[in-house]
C-alpha cells in the first residue's frame, strides 16, 4: 500500500463534527460524521444545542464535543484509515463560540493518557461546561456597549470588521464577566471553537487563528492587533492584563506549524509522532478554502443559515457586513454576509405548497422547483408590470436586523413606488420564487460594492458564483441564483457539496505541510485542483435583460427594507 501523505480536516459544526481525509491531490479519501442529536449519548440537546429562552441564551455542552472526537477518529479507524500516513491535521470551528478552560487546563490536556477518552479526562479541564453558541442573542446590552465604545456602529466596523453582534465573541465575554464572575475569575484561557480543535490535538492551549479571531469584535484588523480600547471594555470590572491572557497571542501565518500531535493519538490511533498541527479557523473561512477561490468569484452556502463569502483584497467595512482576515493569505479578506433565515425559510414555503396541493412527493423540493420555476421573475408578465416582492423570516433575522415576520410589497420600477399590500400575491405559489428572490436580491444588494465588469461592456459581477450546502443540490434555486448574482462563467457547485468546510481545513493542512517558501494557498491549491472532477456547472449565471431588471428590482429591495425596519422601529418593536 502507498506510504503517500494524508491529511484531516475537522468541520466542528452547530449539529455535527465532520472529519474529512484527503490526500496529497486533493482527493477526498475518508469520511466520517457524528450527528450531536442522532449519535450522541447523555446530552438533553435539540440540533446540537442547549436552549434558555427567558434570556435567550443558546449553548453547546463542550463534553459533546469531546465524546464526538474519539467516535470519529475511531469511526475511521473503523473504515480503514492508516493514520500513520497522516502528516497533517487542521480544522473548521462554528464562528464566534468560545470555550473556558480553568487553570488546569494545561496539565490535564499535557497528561492526556491514552487508555482513557477525553470525555473521561478534559471535562475536568473546564471551568465552564458550555459554549455559547452563534444563534445566541442574549447581549443586546454588551452589543451597545461594543457599538458605542469607539464612537459608533461605523468606527466599531472600521476597526474590527463588523459591528456588534450578539453572536460575536467579545460581547458574548462581556456578558459572562457579569453572569459568571467567580468562574470567570477562575478561567485561565478562553479558545474559540476552531483553536480547541487545535488544542485537543496538540495537547496544550492553541493560539487563535488570524482569520476566526476577526469574528470576536476585539481584533483591529488594520492594526493587526487587539484593540485596547475594546478589550477594556470586555474585561468589564476585572483587569485588562487578565483578559489579555486569557486571550492569548495571535499568530498571523495560517499555515504555521503549532506542534506535533500528542501522544494521547500516536498510542491510541497510531498517529506519527512527526503528524504536525496547522491552525483551525471557522467553518465560514474554511469554506473559502475549499477551491482556489479568485477575488471575483462568490460563493453561497445554502445550509440551515445563509452565508455569502467572496474573497477580496479590498477592505471596505460595513455594519451590514462582515470583514475577516483571509485564513491563508495576508492582503486578502474574507467578505461575508450571515443569514439566519436561509433553508429553514424555504422549508416553510415548499411544506405550505406540498400541503396546498396535498401532495408528498418522494423528492419533496419537486413541487416548490417547478413552481418556482414555472413563475416569472418578480411575478412580473411584461417589464411595465408592477414587481413583487417581499421578506419571509420565520426566525429573527441578522440582516437586516429585524424580528421574526412576513412582509409583501409591490414596486413600480418607473416611478419608484413602493406599496405593503397582499393584493395579487396567491398564497403560498407566489411564495416559491419569491423567498429565493428576497434572498439573492439581498445579497446582490450588499456584494455589489465588491464586484467589478468583467469586460466586455457587461456590467459588474461575479466571474462565477459556486453554491455549497445541502440547498447547492437544488436546479431551481441554482438558475435563480444566476439570474439575480450574475456571474459571466455562470453558477457552480461543488462535488463535494455539504463537505466544504471540512474539506477547506483539509486543504489547509496540505498547504501548512507541503508549500515551498513563499508559496501561497491559491497557488498550490491551484495547481494541484481538478476542475472537471471537482465541479460542475448548474446554471448559466449572467443573461442580458433579466440581470438587468432585476437591478431595478435591487433598489426597490432597499427601500423595502428601509420601510420595514422603519415600521417596526415605529411601533417600538425590539429588534432581535
Ligand atoms: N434539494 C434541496 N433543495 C433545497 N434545499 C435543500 C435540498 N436538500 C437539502 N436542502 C436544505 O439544506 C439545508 C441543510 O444544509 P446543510 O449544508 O447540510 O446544513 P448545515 O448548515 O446544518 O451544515 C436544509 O435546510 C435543507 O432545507
Ligand atoms: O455565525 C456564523 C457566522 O458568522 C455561522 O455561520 C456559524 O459559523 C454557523 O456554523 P454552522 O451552521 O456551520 O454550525
Amino acid at each position: 500500500m502507498s506510504q503517500s501523505p494524508l491529511y484531516i480536516g475537522f468541520d466542528l459544526s452547530t449539529q455535527q463534527l465532520k472529519g474529512l481525509v484527503v490526500n496529497s491531490d486533493l482527493k477526498v479519501v475518508y469520511i466520517a460524521k457524528f450527528d450531536f442529536d442522532a449519535d450522541s449519548t447523555g446530552f438533553p440537546i435539540k440540533k446540537g444545542v442547549l436552549t434558555n429562552e427567558a434570556e435567550h441564551e443558546v449553548f453547546a455542552p463542550v463534553a459533546l464535543w469531546l465524546q464526538a472526537m474519539d467516535t470519529v477518529l475511531e469511526s475511521l479507524r473503523k473504515q480503514g484509515l492508516d493514520f500513520s500516513r497522516v502528516k497533517g491535521i487542521s480544522g473548521a470551528g462554528q464562528q464566534h463560540g468560545s470555550v473556558y478552560w480553568g487553570d488546569q487546563a494545561e496539565s490535564l490536556l499535557k497528561n492526556l493518557d491514552s487508555s482513557k477518552s477525553l470525555q473521561d479526562q478534559l471535562p475536568a479541564a473546564l471551568s465552564h461546561p458550555y459554549s455559547p453558541n452563534w444563534q445566541d442573542s442574549s447581549t443586546q446590552k454588551e452589543c451597545d456597549e461594543f457599538d458605542a465604545i469607539l464612537g459608533s456602529q461605523e468606527n466599531l466596523a472600521q476597526a474590527t470588521g463588523s459591528k456588534a453582534h450578539h453572536r460575536f465573541t467579545g460581547p458574548q465575554i462581556l456578558r459572562f464577566t457579569r453572569k459568571h464572575p467567580e468562574v470567570y475569575k477562575k478561567t485561565a484561557r478562553i479558545s474559540l471553537v476552531s483553536s480547541f480543535i487545535a488544542s485537543l490535538f496538540l495537547g496544550h492551549i492553541a493560539p487563535f487563528d488570524i482569520s476566526d479571531v476577526c469574528g470576536m469584535n476585539l481584533w483591529n484588523i488594520k492594526k493587526g492587533a487587539y484593540d485596547d480600547q475594546i478589550l477594556k471594555l470586555c474585561s468589564g470590572k476585572f483587569e485588562v492584563d487578565g483578559l489579555k491572557q486569557k486571550l492569548g497571542s495571535v499568530p498571523e501565518d495560517g499555515g504555521l506549524h503549532l506542534g506535533s500531535v500528542h501522544s494521547y493519538y500516536i498510542q491510541r490511533y497510531g498517529f506519527s509522532p512527526d503528524c504536525t498541527v496547522i491552525p483551525a479557523t471557522g467553518d465560514n473561512p474554511a469554506t473559502i478554502l475549499a477551491l482556489p477561490l479568485r477575488p471575483s468569484d462568490a460563493m453561497v452556502s445554502l445550509g440551515t443559515s445563509t452565508t455569502f463569502l467572496m474573497s477580496t483584497p479590498s477592505y471596505m467595512p460595513d455594519p451590514a457586513t462582515h470583514f475577516f482576515n483571509h485564513p491563508t493569505t495576508a492582503g486578502l479578506y474574507m467578505f461575508m454576509l450571515c443569514y439566519k433565515n436561509g433553508g429553514l425559510a424555504r422549508e416553510y414555503v415548499r411544506d405550505a405548497i406540498n400541503e396546498s396541493l396535498k401532495d408528498t412527493p418522494a423528492q419533496p423540493w419537486a413541487n416548490f422547483d417547478k413552481i418556482a420555476l414555472e413563475s416569472s421573475p418578480l411575478g412580473q408578465k411584461s417589464s411595465s408590470d408592477l414587481m413583487k416582492m417581499g421578506l419571509f423570516f420565520p426566525r429573527p433575522e441578522i440582516v437586516p436586523n429585524l424580528p421574526s415576520g412576513q412582509w409583501r410589497f409591490t414596486y413600480n420600477a418607473e416611478t419608484g413606488d413602493l406599496q405593503e399590500t397582499t393584493t395579487g400575491w396567491t398564497a403560498p405559489n407566489d411564495e416559491a420564487r419569491a423567498i429565493v428572490e428576497s434572498q439573492f436580491l439581498s445579497l446582490r444588494l450588499r456584494s455589489r460594492g465588491l464586484t467589478t465588469s468583467p469586460g466586455n461592456g457587461l456590467p459588474a459581477q461575479p466571474r462565477r458564483v459556486y453554491l455549497v450546502g445541502g440547498g447547492s443540490k437544488n436546479q431551481a434555486i441554482a438558475k435563480i441564483a444566476g439570474e439575480i448574482l450574475g456571474g459571466v462563467e455562470g453558477v457552480y457547485k461543488l462535488d463535494i457539496g455539504d463537505n466544504a468546510c471540512a474539506l477547506g481545513a483539509a486543504y489547509k493542512a496540505v498547504w501548512g505541510m507541503e508549500r515551498q517558501p513563499g508559496q501561497t494557498f491559491e497557488n498550490l491549491i491551484g495547481q494541484r485542483w481538478q476542475e472537471e472532477q471537482f465541479i460542475e456547472k448548474i446554471a448559466d449565471g449572467y443573461q442580458k435583460g433579466v440581470f438587468e431588471q432585476y437591478g431595478k428590482a435591487v433598489e426597490g429591495f432597499e427601500k423595502m427594507e428601509d420601510h420595514v425596519i422603519q415600521q417596526v422601529l415605529a411601533k417600538g418593536l425590539q429588534t432581535i
